[in-house]
């Protein structure tokens, strides 16, 4: 048998031992290592491979162009605001926010929290995505957090940058190997208009220490990077076709690059976690500046005292897509 076939047998040997407990990982979580996914015959033995070995997994036209159409119209009336959604959050560019007053969806850099908007939160149930989250989750699936990205042309300040950063810093909820993040191109995305870039095998690690980086032309709001990041690790831009489909490990380190045309890269996400999930306390570790954060954001724009603790703006937020909602 040759090498390849070999660690194919003990990887998968290694997966199947460990999937009878998936859905009962919080008894064992810290007592054996997880697997990454669990066979529910979605992915290939290669595929589990892939992912096991590099923390994300590209699925070449995941979603259909008249879905995607439909999410770019609604983004649109958003924008034209013809629609209000109640706790979306609407991001502009730091330097568009700090200069001059742009209207509609040329200021617009994310919109946070759509899950109260149905047209946008259809991604969330879509089945095919649900099919493969099902793989990293287990079947209990709540949709915890959902963005999506409209990347302006960089203003010559390269804030249209999304430093390199872990996921998993902005969640206090475990274990990281039932989260996984679905981000799906609404268009062509390459190196020029700033595709995603990740780093293979980084959600081996531990998550890192994050904070703004010392960027000149100015950072935006929340948008922390690993501290101390290694420019020589391995990287690779994920080059997508609209409807294209990355799901990737909360541990695994990405960013995108700048956007170097004048066409806004759009871009739908949603970050899943097992309703089994639990929450942690993150005072004390290196979540506790962005809790903070979301506090002060929180606490301005309800008006809500510091009772609502970082932990509840999660809960609020999180909507179950499939099976039972358990412990989140
Ligand atoms: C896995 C998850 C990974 C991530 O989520 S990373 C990204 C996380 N980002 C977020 O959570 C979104 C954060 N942004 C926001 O909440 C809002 O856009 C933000 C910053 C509160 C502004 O919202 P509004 O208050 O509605 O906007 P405004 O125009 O009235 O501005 C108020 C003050 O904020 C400033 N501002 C607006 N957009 C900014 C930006 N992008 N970066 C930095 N500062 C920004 C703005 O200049 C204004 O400041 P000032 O009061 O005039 O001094
Ligand atoms: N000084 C830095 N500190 C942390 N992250 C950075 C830094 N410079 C770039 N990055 C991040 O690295 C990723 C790629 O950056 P960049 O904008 O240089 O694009 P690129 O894909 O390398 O393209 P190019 O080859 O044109 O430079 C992005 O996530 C970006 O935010
Ligand atoms: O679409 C992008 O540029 C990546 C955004 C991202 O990684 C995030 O918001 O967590
Ligand atoms: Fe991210
Ligand atoms: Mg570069």
């Amino acid at each position: 048998m040759s090498r390849a076939a070999d660690r194919l047998k003990v990887v998968l040997n290694h997966l199947d031992r460990s999937h009878g407990a998936v859905v009962s990982f919080q008894r064992r979580v810290y007592r054996e290592r997880p697997a990454y996914t669990s066979d529910t015959g979605v992915l290939t033995p290669e595929q589990r491979i892939a992912y096991e070995e590099n923390g994300f997994i590209l699925i070449r036209k995941l979603v259909s162009d008249q879905d995607i159409d439909r999410f770019r119209k609604e983004f649109e009336r958003i924008c034209k605001r013809e629609v209000k959604v109640p706790g979306l959050v609407v991001m502009r560019d730091v330097t568009i926010a700090k200069s001059e007053y742009v209207e509609g969806e040329k200021a617009v850099t994310k919109l946070q929290d759509y899950q109260e908007d149905l047209e946008l939160f259809r991604y969330c149930t879509l089945p095919q995505i649900l099919k493969y989250v099902e793989c990293f989750t287990g079947p209990n699936i709540m949709a915890m957090h959902t963005m999506l990205i409209n990347k302006p042309p960089d203003t010559g300040k390269k804030t249209s940058r999304h430093p390199m950063h872990q996921d998993l810093h902005y969640f206090p909820f475990r274990p990281a190997d039932r989260i996984v993040c679905s981000w799906t191109a609404m268009e062509k995305v390459h190196r020029g208009n700033g595709c995603l870039v990740v780093l293979p095998g980084s959600h081996h690690g531990t998550l890192l220490e994050h904070d703004y980086p010392e960027w000149e032309g100015g950072v935006n709001k929340m948008y922390h990077g690993v501290r101390n990041y290694d420019p020589n690790h391995p990287r690779v831009h994920l080059e997508m076709e609209k409807g294209d489909t990355v799901f990737f490990h909360p541990l695994l380190i990405h960013g995108s690059g700048m956007n170097q045309t004048d066409g806004f890269r759009k871009a739908i996400s949603c970050h899943y976690a097992s309703s089994d999930c639990y929450y942690i306390d993150v005072k004390g570790t290196t979540q506790e500046n962005i809790s903070n954060e979301v506090k002060e954001l929180a606490a301005k724009k309800y008006g809500v005292d510091d009772t609502v603790t970082f932990q509840d703006t999660w809960a609020l937020r999180g909507r179950l897509v499939q099976g039972d909602r358990a412990s989140m």
